[in-house]
């Protein structure tokens, strides 16, 4: 037992007071000078139990202090004493609660921002009386006085102790992962809190902790980095559910979302990188994810539409051998975004055609593509997705077999190209319309480092009245 050389009777006229920032207990009276006189004591008996509490949680620096509940705002320690211990009686107990404005995971992994959530903050229970239910009957004087139900506690790095505690009186046991100290409970995002844990407190008393108010999908910095996306209700995870079957963003965002066990298995937030390159496949009909060698923008700005169809292949196959596959998006990574210059050269040659680019002139042996890691390809990506980024020169573009980026053979057009002339004609003599004033003047002047555009939309070229198609030739020698 925790005693002093100053009587606390005075301070405590019921066995639990509450203090807050002015240092005095809830029911105290008094003028200037006893007020003086009882912050005094209070801070002392603060100090003494918070520093008892950290010795008990083997923390070097207590968590509770006077000066800190003094200088805090939404705090309150609740005070357990036993008056008839001793000649000036004793206290046994603290527990410090406050709100917290947090970021949080709920349990779909999406993170959210908590204002004022519940905190149960520091918790301490003489050793002489500890497993008596002095502990339960401090934190019921607590949930009752402030409110709150247990399952919408957060619980700032419980002790085993207190998880045993937890368990034991409120059956709290599954908690949600999450990324800060902070632990919460399964049912803390629920805003129907009917019989839930704690449904010895009323349906008012679950409303007042306001979560449905204080709760909302954020901007933050996890968000930002993880690109998160509201599922916190049912109707939202029906919708997600629905597009699963028409839609590979979404089935790759469920595969980063499936949730192993444990505190370190939280569900992984969506891969925003992941997201911007799913999304590129996702409307017009071929991803544009770099799988299988191809690269976005490797190789010559190709359509890898083998590579997104691996990437569904593979989802579906987990999703039918493994209930709960653990899928980190860092897994995913080497085939969604390969660096173009290790890229094996056959898979390549497997890569599907896409439509010529209705790109400005750019040499056609682009030295070194960029992937999808770099923030041009990127952003070009993410502005329109359906237009290959204006870097990307394909093999088909250049007439060339692009095996090493730019250096190569002459390719066959193949069933695939956007682009059919009527008879067809090896580059060199294929009949161009050339702007006036720009006739042909040396046989040197022409395309061996030329690029094409065609005119219509989708690269596909409309007859000419000379009957070919209006392929245009640029060289940078001409223009
Ligand atoms: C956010 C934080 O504050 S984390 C820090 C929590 N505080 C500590 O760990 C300090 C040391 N522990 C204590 O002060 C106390 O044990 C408290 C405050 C956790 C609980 O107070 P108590 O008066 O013991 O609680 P109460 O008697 O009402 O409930 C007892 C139950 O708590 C749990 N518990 C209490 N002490 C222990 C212990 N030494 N080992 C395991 N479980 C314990 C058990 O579930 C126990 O039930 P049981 O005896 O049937 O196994």
């Amino acid at each position: 037992m925790v005693d002093f050389r100053f009587d606390i009777k005075p301070l405590f006229p019921q066995s639990i007071i509450k203090v807050t920032s002015n240092l005095l207990p809830h029911t105290f009276r008094g003028d200037r000078r006893q007020c003086l006189d009882a912050t005094s004591k209070m801070s002392e008996i603060i100090d003494r139990l918070g520093q008892l509490s950290a010795t008990s949680q083997g923390l070097s620096k207590p968590v509770t202090t006077a000066q800190r509940l003094r200088m805090s705002e939404n705090q309150t320690i609740y005070l357990l004493a036993d008056s008839n211990a001793g000649h000036n009686g004793a206290v046994i107990g603290l527990l410090k609660v406050g709100t917290k404005d947090l970021y949080l995971f709920d349990e779909t992994g999406q993170t959210r921002k908590v204002e004022q959530a519940p905190s149960i903050l520091d918790f301490y229970v003489h050793e002489s009386r500890q497993r008596s239910g002095l502990g339960k009957r401090l934190f019921e004087t607590m949930l009752k006085e402030e409110h709150w139900t247990p399952i919408k506690c957060s619980v700032d790095r419980p002790s085993e102790k207190l998880l045993a505690f937890l368990a034991k009186h409120y059956g709290l046991q599954r908690t949600i992962p999450q990324a800060n100290n902070f632990v919460l409970y399964e049912g803390f995002f629920n805003n129907n809190n009917d019989n839930e844990n704690g449904s010895n407190h009323s349906n008012s008393q679950s409303a007042a902790n306001g979560h449905g108010n204080g709760l909302h999908i954020t901007n933050s910095p996890n968000t930002q980095l993880f690109g998160a996306t509201y599922l916190g209700d049912e109707a939202n995870k029906r919708r997600g559910s629905q597009q699963q079957q028409t839609s590979s963003n979404v089935l790759l965002q469920q595969i980063t979302q499936i949730s192993p066990s444990g505190r370190y298995g939280a569900p992984r937030p969506t891969c925003s990188m992941a997201e911007i390159i799913h999304a590129g496949g996702s409307k017009n009909g071929s991803n544009k994810v770099a799988g299988g060698g191809g690269g976005v923008g490797g190789g010559g700005g190709v359509e890898s539409s083998s590579g997104g169809h691996d990437l569904a292949e593979l989802a579906a196959q987990l999703q039918m051998h493994d209930p709960e596959p653990e899928i980190h998006v860092s897994q995913l990574q080497p085939e969604l975004d390969p660096e173009p210059e290790e890229e094996p050269e056959d898979e390549l040659e497997e890569i599907p055609p896409s439509p010529l680019p209705p790109t400005p002139p750019r040499k056609a042996h682009t030295p070194t593509p960029p992937s999808v890691r770099s923030p041009e390809a990127a952003e070009s990506i993410i502005g329109d997705n359906r237009k290959p980024p204006a870097f990307q020169l394909s093999k088909q573009h250049t007439g060339m077999k692009n095996r090493s980026f730019g250096v190569g053979m002459a390719v066959m057009p193949s069933s695939k190209m956007e682009f059919n002339q009527l008879e067809r004609e090896d580059f060199g003599v294929v009949k161009i319309n050339r702007p006036p004033g720009h006739e042909l003047t040396s046989p040197g002047q022409d395309n061996t480092d030329a690029m094409s555009t065609v005119s219509g939309a989708n690269g596909a070229g409309g007859l000419t009245d000379q009957g070919y198609y209006d392929l245009k030739f640029y060289h940078n020698k001409l223009w």
